[in-house]
């Protein structure tokens, strides 16, 4: 980690949820405002206020799209207003959530450095909070030493009802409601989770539970929960008036110039012995033997993939593609291609060219080599694709046919 000072708070982001309440068929985090997600939306609030490790607890099969977007929204705000010193990419960690919030967010305090002293626990689902609201509460538990809890106070006329019936009115005047980022001493909030024996809906309910003292400070509007389809209409309303969620581009100097394009390079290998027909440089060849891997054993196409990402500095084709995703299994080049297409836009990147090598001994590529370069270029929105060829002299395992290797390098442009 290269960030100085080395941050004392940590922010866990809990997006685990499956969003039943919502039912977009999607778990919630990952359903759009606009054309960005309620996580996005929520990492913009939490990267533009303390500095601090950021632990974003995604369910397990959208780990990879959880640190795409924390890096994407890490990158714009460094771009808007950079530290001192480092990129808040650094202090950004993936974790895998639970079946429950607490459990989910148990998981996040795991993932906290050594030296983090005040720990914030925000809900994903709170996507509008502002900045202000975190830095009030790190202010607020550094003053107090106590949990800290934003609240609202409670608007609407309160009734205890039993069915239909009204069994009496309720005071409004000692309720809040709670919201998130909920802050405490991290020794506090550790021992309290290693104390806790029953499920609560929230952070400072479960301290509490253990002894510790609860404080308030004043919540926002804007954090409301997305949890129905009206409060995710609400927040696709106020983010479309504000046009205050627009940011400069990830790649953009402080004057506004495009910053420098950037180069990745990847190399795959797969083995011959795999089932069915080989699929190489997004083709069929027919009579040729397959290639074995997770999906169809195309070390061309996964080349790419790991140059593309790897100029991107979005890490590499495990993180997005991995064994934990089954929609990838048996997958031929388009879809990875098309998807890493995606998420390279979603960071602000265009693809200027690629150039891959193949190393093979068969299948012979000559007379299919323009053919592969527009089916890869096709699958890469029109980007020139060059494909070049060897049989590497018989030496080696490609030589032996025993396999493909493929190297592969990119050049990306800021979009
Ligand atoms: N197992 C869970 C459940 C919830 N959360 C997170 O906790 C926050 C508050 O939960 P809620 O809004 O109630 O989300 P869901 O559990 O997804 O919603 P529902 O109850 O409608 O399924 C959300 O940011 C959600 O992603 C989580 O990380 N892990
Ligand atoms: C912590 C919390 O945001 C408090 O409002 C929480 O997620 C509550 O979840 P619930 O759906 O309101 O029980």
């Amino acid at each position: 980690m290269s960030i100085t000072p080395t941050p004392r708070v940590g922010i866990v982001v809990v997006a685990a949820g499956s969003g039943e309440r919502l039912g977009a068929g999607a778990p919630k985090a990952f359903v759009g405002i606009d054309d960005h997600s309620i996580l996005n939306h929520a990492l913009r609030g939490v990267f533009r206020g303390p500095v601090a490790q950021v632990v974003v607890v995604a369910p397990a099969e959208r780990a990879g799209d959880a640190l795409t977007e924390a890096l994407a929204v890490a990158d714009r705000t460094d771009a808007a207003a950079p530290l001192p010193s480092g990129r808040r990419r650094d202090l950004v960690h993936v974790v895998a959530g639970a079946a429950t919030r607490q459990g989910s967010v148990a998981a996040g305090l795991g993932a906290l450095w050594a030296g983090i002293e005040v720990v914030l626990v925000h809900d994903a689902a709170r996507a509008l909070t502002p900045p202000e609201v975190f830095e009030r509460v790190v202010a607020a538990v550094d003053e107090t030493g106590a949990g800290v809890v934003p609240v609202l106070p409670v608007v609407d006329t309160l009734k205890r009802v039993a069915g239909s019936d009204v069994v009496e009115a309720v005071d409004r005047a000692p309720l809040a409601a709670a919201q998130t980022p909920q802050g405490f001493p991290r020794d506090v909030l550790d021992a309290a989770y290693r104390a806790a024996a029953a499920e609560f809906t929230d952070d400072t309910a479960l301290v509490a539970a253990a002894g510790g003292r609860i404080t308030t400070v004043p919540g926002h509007a804007s954090a409301f929960k997305i949890t129905t389809p009206a409060d995710l209409e609400r927040a696709r309303s106020l983010v479309q008036d504000a046009g205050a969620y627009v940011q400069p581009h990830p790649h953009t100097s402080l004057a506004g110039a495009p910053a420098a394009p950037r180069v990745g390079i990847g190399t795959d290998v797969h083995a011959f012995g795999g089932e069915g027909e080989l699929w190489l440089a997004g083709l069929r060849w027919p009579g040729e033997p397959a290639l074995s891997g997770h999906s169809d054993g195309d070390a061309v196409a996964h080349a790419i993939v790991d140059a593309l990402l790897a100029a991107a500095g979005l890490g590499d084709i495990g993180t997005h593609f991995g064994v934990d995703r089954p929609e990838f299994a048996g997958a031929h080049a388009s879809a990875f291609l098309r998807r890493t297409l995606g998420l390279l836009g979603e960071a602000g990147w265009r693809v200027g060219n690629v150039s891959v090598q193949v190393q093979a001994g068969r299948p012979r590529f000559a007379a299919r080599r323009a053919e592969a370069e527009r089916t890869l270029s096709d699958a890469l929105g029109g980007a020139p694709v060059s494909v070049s060829a060897t049989t590497t002299d018989g030496l080696g395992f490609t030589g032996r046919t025993e396999g493909v290797a493929a190297f592969a390098v990119a050049l990306l442009i800021p979009a």
